[in-house]
């Protein structure tokens, strides 16, 4: 019996990882997938940037720098776009949540009628042979008084549309993840990596 392929996802995020690993696990009438995921934590450094492709590649590229070349890894980012801010904070939501807290990011769009936004992630992966592929799912919804756990970055305010009156933090893991930016983004790249092991 071949051992599976190891693929590795660069995160330092725990909360990335367990709904990651949750997106990627087969499905009830699913084989097994010809690989394993495994989590490297390291703290890659982030390109201050409105595209959020070129920081996935950036991010990408780093890592596969660090790990060295012929391993196949993926890494994602994940933004928060106001309308009313033409798309900021974007990519730069994880220092206003550190810096400012989420009752502040609420309150910036007090004055504004329009609190709608969109999640965004963006995944690239590196197959190990030099190829790098980009994956991206996007997630509307309004950004309301924080409800529910406050244990993962914007959750608590980020109401989607298509939800049923929950915020991302009310919701069932599962639930969120049939719904969510990372979901969707991870659907895509869970039927390249077990539709053809040459992807891997
Ligand atoms: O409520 C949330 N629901 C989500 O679904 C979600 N996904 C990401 N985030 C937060 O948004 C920022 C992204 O920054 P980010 O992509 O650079 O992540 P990170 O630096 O934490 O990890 P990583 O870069 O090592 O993977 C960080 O503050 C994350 O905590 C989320 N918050
Ligand atoms: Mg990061």
């Amino acid at each position: 019996m071949t051992s599976a392929r190891e693929i590795i996802f660069v995160t330092g995020n725990a909360n990335k990882l367990k709904e990651v690993k949750m997106i990627l696990a087969p499905s009830e009438n699913e084989p097994s997938p010809s690989f394993t995921i495994v989590n490297e934590a390291l703290d890659l450094e982030e390109l201050q940037d409105i595209d959020l492709e070129a920081i996935a590649l950036a991010k990408c590229k780093q890592a596969v720098q660090i790990l060295g070349p012929g391993r196949p890894v993926f890494v994602e980012d994940t933004a928060l776009r106001f309308d009313e801010f033409n798309g900021l904070p974007g990519a730069y939501i994880k220092w206003f949540v550190k810096s400012m807290g989420l009752a502040k990011i609420v309150q910036m769009l007090q004055p504004f009628e329009n609190k709608g936004a969109e999640a965004v992630t963006t995944i690239v992966y590196a197959d190990g042979k030099g190829q790098y592929h980009t994956f991206q799912g996007i997630t509307r919804g309004t950004i309301v008084d924080s409800r529910g756990p406050t244990t993962f970055g914007w959750d608590s305010i980020f109401q989607p549309i298509e939800g049923k009156g929950q915020t991302y933090a009310e919701m069932e893991k599962k639930d969120k993840n049939l719904i969510s930016q990372r979901g969707r983004a991870f659907a895509q790249l869970k039927d390249f990596l077990y539709n053809s092991s040459d992807n891997q």
